[in-house]
């Protein structure tokens, strides 16, 4: 039996493309939280926030966490997951946690390519580049404390893959590895 693997990062930074290709190279079972969520609720994102405010999409969030995580199972969470600490203890505990870090110039490059507005309504009222610089920079904390490794996900995929398949093939340890 395997443990869930968990991907977690900002906006951009590749969760759900590595989460998949990571799935279908192990032949494990792939689930995004925020399409879990989005097929459930039949609303995408900014719908859900518009309805029910950012506070009932994180709940929603923490309810698809739970709901999908399971052996053999890639998990690709929302950038803001690591926001509840009931989110990161649970994550830490229940499999192995994977930190997709990426500067923000690349996110915003890649965010400006591929905006996918239904799916990433602003977290603030920045223009754009602000806000993923600021929004980084608030929850890089949480993401190293819920982290058990550290992948640059500014790399080419292949590259990332294989980085995450050295991750866990190493024993897991308290302590933080870094692959870049
Ligand atoms: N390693 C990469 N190199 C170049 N582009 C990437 C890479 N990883 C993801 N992307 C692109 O960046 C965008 C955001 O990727 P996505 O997987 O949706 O990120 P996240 O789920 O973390 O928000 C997509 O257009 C995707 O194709
Ligand atoms: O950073 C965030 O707070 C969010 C990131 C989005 O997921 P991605 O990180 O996959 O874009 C999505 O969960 C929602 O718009 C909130
Ligand atoms: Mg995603």
């Amino acid at each position: 039996m395997t443990q869930p693997v968990f991907f977690i990062g900002p906006r951009g930074c590749g969760k759900t493309t590595v989460g998949q290709a990571l799935a279908q190279e192990q032949n494990w079972h792939f689930v995004d939280t925020d399409h879990w969520l989005q097929e459930r609720a039949q609303m995408n994102v900014a719908e859900i926030v518009a309805k029910e405010g950012w506070e009932g999409f994180r709940a929603r969030e923490t309810q698809a966490l739970q709901a999908v995580s399971a052996t053999s199972t890639v998990v690709a969470t929302g950038g803001g997951m690591v926001l509840a600490e009931a989110n990161r203890r649970f994550m830490r505990e229940a499999g192995l946690v994977i930190y997709l870090r990426a500067p923000a110039g690349v996110l915003a490059a890649r965010l400006d390519a591929f905006p996918q507005a239904g799916q990433r309504p602003a977290l603030t009222a920045k223009p754009p580049e602000e806000e993923i610089r600021e929004v980084l920079a608030e929850r890089e904390p949480l993401y190293c404390e819920t982290a058990h490794y550290i992948v640059d996900a500014a790399q080419p995929l292949e590259r990332i893959i294989a980085d995450v398949q050295a991750a866990l093939s190493q024993p897991a340890s308290g302590a933080l590895r870094l692959y870049s």
